[in-house]
């Protein structure tokens, strides 16, 4: 379970990073839902310990993937502190899941292929929920489990989709949200052409430019079409309870 950890100094004005070293092998895959309940313990016991002292003008960020689609993780977040504000990135899942297999695809060639991956039996069209690519999109099953521990007003869901299209925007929103003035505005973006993403600049500092990594906006392996249809008629009605749980419709059909 990899994570990091970010203290935005709100008087400040200033976004500081703090770099910890991963429990693991650092890998934002989900590939650790084969640890033992005692052992994800242990996990949480030390991550909560590398937290780093907060003021009260701070705010502690951590950025876990898993976490959101982690059975124990909403008792333990609300165990640790039930002020916690929750942010959880979400894109169409059929992109996700393709996402998904095209990061695990280039750590390990040998796997079946998406299509393969995806149904128990594709002539009946049946989806293999329980294919972690396939799972986590279910973000309506998932949610569930947080909001019988945290109300909706604490969760904030950004739209993976509006964070490519317009990042100021959305990132407003989660300021908004935080609580905290609007400092990352759209002075802080640009997009670069090579990389087809927005990148991150700092307006005030003489510090480079800086695109996310090279695993991050990789080109997906094509998928056949009529295996996209098949899941975006499975997704739908997981979309449509998503939709109308959370208030937004974040238009993925
Ligand atoms: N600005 C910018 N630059 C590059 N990539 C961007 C950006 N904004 C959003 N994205 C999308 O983020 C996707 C990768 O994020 P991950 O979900 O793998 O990140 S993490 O593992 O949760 O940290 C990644 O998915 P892929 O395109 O499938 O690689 C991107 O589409």
């Amino acid at each position: 379970m990899g994570g990091d950890t970010v203290t935005v100094k709100v008087e400040e004005r200033e976004i500081e990073e703090v770099e910890y070293e991963e429990m693991n092998d650092g890998d934002d895959d989900d590939d650790d839902e084969g640890d033992d309940a005692t052992e994800m313990a242990i996990h949480w016991v030390q991550r909560r310990s590398l937290m780093p002292r907060t003021l009260e003008s701070q705010i502690t960020l951590e950025k876990t993937p898993s976490y959101f689609v982690t059975q124990e993780a909403p008792r333990r977040i609300f165990n640790m502190s039930r002020d916690t504000k929750l942010i959880v990135v979400v894109r169409n899942p059929v992109t996700r899941a393709i996402s998904d297999y095209t990061q695990t695809l280039s750590k390990k060639p040998d796997i079946p292929t998406f299509e393969g991956l995806s149904f128990r039996n594709r002539t009946l069209g049946l989806v293999d929920a329980s294919w972690n690519a396939i799972r986590i999109g279910m973000y309506a099953l998932h949610l569930e489990s947080w909001l019988r521990y945290f109300p909706l007003a604490q969760i904030h869901f950004v739209s993976g989709e509006r964070l490519i299209t317009d990042p100021a925007g959305e990132m407003a929103r989660v300021q908004d949200f935080l609580g905290i003035k609007r400092l990352i505005t759209d002075k802080h973006f640009y997009f670069n052409k090579t990389k087809g993403f927005p990148c991150l600049k700092k307006p005030e500092s003489s510090l480079l430019p800086r695109c996310l990594g090279k695993s991050k906006g990789r080109t997906h392996v094509q998928i056949d079409p009529e295996v996209i249809d098949q899941l975006r008629e499975f997704y739908r009605p997981y979309n449509i309870k998503f939709y109308e749980t959370v208030g937004q419709d974040f238009r993925w059909e």
